[in-house]
């Protein structure tokens, strides 16, 4: 990474000795979960440091920044970049001829091309949506190479819900499915996931909503990150199969917790080879180029053994 001129070479420094400073604009939750005190040392210790953004003053008064990490509900932070932007160009406005409208769609980025901002805010719009997220793998296309790319079938209801019985079995979705919120802004809400086990349990959901087929895949989940060329594989307990004789007993919409977060993790767990073998890493490394053509900014694909494939190369994403 080059940064004011300089090879950022991540190498320890000398205590004090400062490299990076990464401006972050997060929620408590995030601080809390992301900046824990050894990963801060860690990071001093690399010579980077991390300075709290204050959100209710101009950007430009604040830093230098070489990076920017952000995560915010809801647009505010997406206007605080713009709205930067705007106010930036409005001093050099009353110093310049230029008045062309145009400038006022430049934002913090173009005023401070220098600051890397991580997932900027156009480029992150699509994954705020569970239908537009899965877009980016859907038409990838790796059987040429290592295998396919699938996602579960499934459909988005944005409204009455005494329609999604009859939507349902037009579009011949098979039970048990999985309702997850449309919208994925980093709420806990846009966490609450159900199973629904029978038909007319489904008018009981609230739209917005994305209704998936349930995959069986032995209870086993791999998350892969990617970014730009490191990837690193976990591995996660997952929801169990639910079998025939299940789905004829149980009925109803069933919440369910975050069975697959970082303290469900499976990585030295005992498990059935057939389901907790690794993705192929030719197949990893051709998703990773595929999704770093396709996406301005690191990604999460999260890839479950599809018992249908035959060889177990399948990637599945959801
Ligand atoms: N179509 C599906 N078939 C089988 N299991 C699924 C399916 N979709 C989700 N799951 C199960 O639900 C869990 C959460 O799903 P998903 O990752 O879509 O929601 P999430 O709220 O983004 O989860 P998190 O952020 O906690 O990883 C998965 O880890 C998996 O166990
Ligand atoms: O398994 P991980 O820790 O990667 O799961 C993450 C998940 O990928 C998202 O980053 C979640 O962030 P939000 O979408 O903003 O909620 C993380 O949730 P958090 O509550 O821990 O911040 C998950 O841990």
């Amino acid at each position: 990474m080059r940064l004011n001129g300089e090879i950022y070479d991540g190498e320890d420094r000398e205590e004090g000795e400062q490299k990076l400073v990464v401006g972050y604009a997060l929620t408590l939750k995030k601080r809390k979960s992301f900046l824990q005190p050894n990963f801060e040392r860690l990071a001093r210790n690399k010579g980077i440091s991390f300075v709290a953004i204050d959100q209710n003053r101009p950007l430009s008064d604040q830093g230098p920044f070489d990076i920017i990490l952000h995560k915010l509900l809801g647009k505010e932070w997406c206007e605080i970049i713009e709205e930067m932007g705007k106010f930036d160009l409005e001093l050099k406005r009353s110093h310049s001829s230029s008045n062309s409208t145009n400038d006022c769609q430049m934002d913090y980025r173009q005023t401070q091309p220098q600051v890397i901002v991580l997932d900027p805010p156009d480029a992150i719009q699509h994954l705020y949506n569970r239908q537009s997220m899965l877009q980016n793998v859907v038409d990838l296309n790796l059987s040429d190479f290592h295998g396919k790319v699938g996602v579960p079938r499934q459909m988005v209801i944005t409204e009455d819900p005494l329609s999604i019985p009859d939507e349902v079995t037009k579009a011949g979705l098979k039970l048990p499915l999985v309702a997850k919120p449309l919208v994925v802004d980093g709420s806990t809400k846009s966490h609450e996931l159900f199973l629904v086990y029978d038909q007319f349990s489904l008018s009981e959901l609230e739209p917005p909503l994305v209704l998936q087929e349930f995959v069986n895949h032995g209870g086993v989940l791999f998350k892969i990150y990617i970014v730009g060329d490191a990837i690193k594989v976990v591995r996660r307990h997952s929801l169990p199969n639910v079998s025939k004789c299940e789905l004829a007993k149980v009925a109803g919409i069933i919440p369910f917790p975050r069975v697959s977060s970082a303290s469900a993790s499976a990585d030295d767990a005992d498990l059935d080879p057939g389901v907790a073998e690794l993705p192929p890493q030719p197949l990893l490394e051709r998703l990773a180029k595929e999704l770093r053509h396709r996406l301005a900014r690191p990604s999460v694909v999260q890839y479950r053994h599809d018992p249908r494939a035959w060889d177990k190369r399948c990637l599945l994403c959801y």
